[in-house]
């Protein structure tokens, strides 16, 4: 008869492992109990690896990408989080941004002249066609814009003065304090066109040829702050001191003689009814940064001018890249975690840039400006603003990589939209699926909201929450308290996701 194998007996490393042959109760006893430590032992040691990876991950900076079109505030929601969690930096940057505002507030006035110059000259045209609508039913799956509301543009009936001839000439050193301020702060011209000016018509009418405008912006997000030596860097190699710096006071006191000497006269020709009427008729849109404070002329275009917070929150400059920025905080729901906060540039031909962000992301704080329903991408004129967000979101929320990211969307603007309801723009008119529902605040963001959670619910590759606030980021009290309770809640998902790994 021969001997049965055992199953180890072929395998080297069980017939090491495997019980002595002939083995005594005794000695059995002893080897399943030092069998027994040698596992307690060893469990022990996996939960402290797993402790100590989720520790890494929780002690690792949590990453918070901003996201949205061109315009949606995205950099304006950054200057929130910086106002209430980097003081000391805040302060020492308020300086620097006062050539941002002086630039906005002189291009504003710029642009005015340039629209008054083509009418005056009579190549303005009438005005510009109605931006197309958008039919957000389905928006994912549209086919495109719809016809857009039956508006009409009456031909101008503006009738310029000696008194405008004479403010544009009295107003022709702003051109020279546009350039000087620009190349100060290292503007380079975009390529892109200006989303304050654009007036809303089609690409190619003589309207939008005549007065396109280029876009600034600045490569990176301190390095015009260090090159005034009056930002964070100063002292350390910033470029501040010495002649050079002289020679920036010297520019700066002339900047601020010329714009005081013009206060006057850039209060005529912004107050002046005929002019209103035309940027009116042209549909161009001030009411965000140029009109903050070309409604505020005598303050900024003081000597003495210091811009204040709600100054340095409205200022516009528009980001190129992706641009990062460390929060530590010592305050708040997050005190004690530090955040990397990517801030990027929004236009379509920027978005390219957002993609190697994506891996490892922790959150998404998405923007989309709702106010936006009657208005064109800046970049695209066929292109409505609020579908080009809906399609955002939708890219966002379905991308594989994003699967497990937290994502916030802030319904922004809120602020506009209440004031445009109130004069009257009818959302129908451009959102056909709006149908009777009343043309309020209330009933509009409700129902925006609910196209994109249905956007969520159907592309995110797994459920996951829909968190939505209603903002307006330049409220910088309000969002003061939105951003306590998107901290808590990133965090808390970052700690879970770190415990689960
Ligand atoms: N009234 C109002 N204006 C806003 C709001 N949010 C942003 N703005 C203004 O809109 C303009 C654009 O805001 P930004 O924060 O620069 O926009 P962005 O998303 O960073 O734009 P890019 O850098 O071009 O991608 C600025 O003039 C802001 O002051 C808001 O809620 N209400
Ligand atoms: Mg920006």
């Amino acid at each position: 008869m021969g001997v049965q194998k055992r199953p180890h007996d072929d395998d080297p490393l069980s017939r090491v492992l495997a019980p002595p042959p002939n083995e005594t109760a005794e000695e059995r006893e002893t080897r399943l109990r030092l069998e027994a430590e040698a596992r307690q032992i060893s469990d022990k040691i996996d939960e402290q690896l797993k402790a100590e990876r989720a520790a890494l991950k929780k002690n690792r900076p949590v990453k918070v990408l901003l996201l949205g079109q061109s315009e949606s505030g995205k950099s304006t929601t950054l200057k929130n989080f910086q106002l209430t969690y980097c003081r000391d930096q805040w302060e020492a940057e308020r300086a620097s941004w006062c050539m941002v505002i002086q630039l906005n507030l002189v291009r504003g006035i710029n642009t005015i002249l340039d629209i008054l110059s083509e009418e005056m000259a009579g190549v303005g045209g009438s005005g510009g066609a109605p931006p197309p609508a958008v039919d957000s039913d389905v928006s994912d799956d549209d086919d495109g814009p719809g016809p857009g509301p039956a508006r009409t543009f009456s031909p101008s009936s503006s009738t310029f003065s000696g008194k405008h001839r004479l403010l544009k000439l009295r107003l022709t050193p702003l051109r020279t304090v546009q350039r000087d301020l620009e190349l100060r702060i290292g503007i380079q011209a975009g390529a892109d066109i200006s989303d304050h000016f654009v007036p809303a018509s089609p690409p190619g009418s003589p309207v939008l040829g005549a007065t396109r405008k280029q876009e600034f912006f600045v490569r990176s997000a301190t390095s015009w702050k260090q090159l005034q030596g009056w930002g964070a860097g100063e002292g350390e190699g910033g470029g501040g001191g010495g002649a050079g710096r002289k020679s920036k006071d010297i520019q700066m006191r002339e900047t601020a003689d010329i714009l005081a000497g013009c206060a006057e006269d850039m209060k005529a020709i912004w107050e002046d009814a005929t002019v209103r009427e035309m940027l009116l008729r042209k549909g161009v849109r001030m009411e965000t940064t140029p009109g903050f404070f070309l409604n505020d002329i005598d303050r900024i275009a003081s000597r003495s001018y210091q811009p204040s917070d709600d100054d340095v929150v409205r200022a516009r400059l528009r980001t190129l890249g992706v641009q990062e920025h460390k929060i530590k905080f010592a305050s708040g729901p997050a005190a004690g975690s530090e955040w990397c906060i990517y801030d990027v540039g929004g236009s379509r031909t920027q978005r390219i840039a957002w993609y190697p962000y994506f891996d490892d992301c922790d959150a998404i704080i998405f923007l989309a400006p709702i106010s936006c329903f009657d208005e064109r991408l800046a970049e695209d004129r066929r292109v409505n603003r609020l579908e080009d967000s809906f399609m955002l979101w939708k890219a966002v929320v379905s991308s594989k990589l994003l699967a497990k990211t937290s994502i916030v969307l802030f319904l922004n603007k809120c602020d506009l939209l209440e004031q445009k309801l109130l004069n009257g723009v009818r959302i129908k008119e451009y959102v056909h699926s709006y149908g009777d529902r009343p043309n309020d605040l209330e009933h509009a963001t409700k129902y925006f909201a609910q196209h994109f959670r249905d956007i969520l619910r159907k592309h995110s590759p797994e459920p996951r929450p829909f968190r939505v606030h209603m903002t307006s980021v330049v409220d910088t009290k309000a969002t003061a308290v939105t951003l306590s309770v998107v901290e808590e809640g990133i965090l808390r998902d970052h700690l879970t996701r770190a415990d689960l790994l």
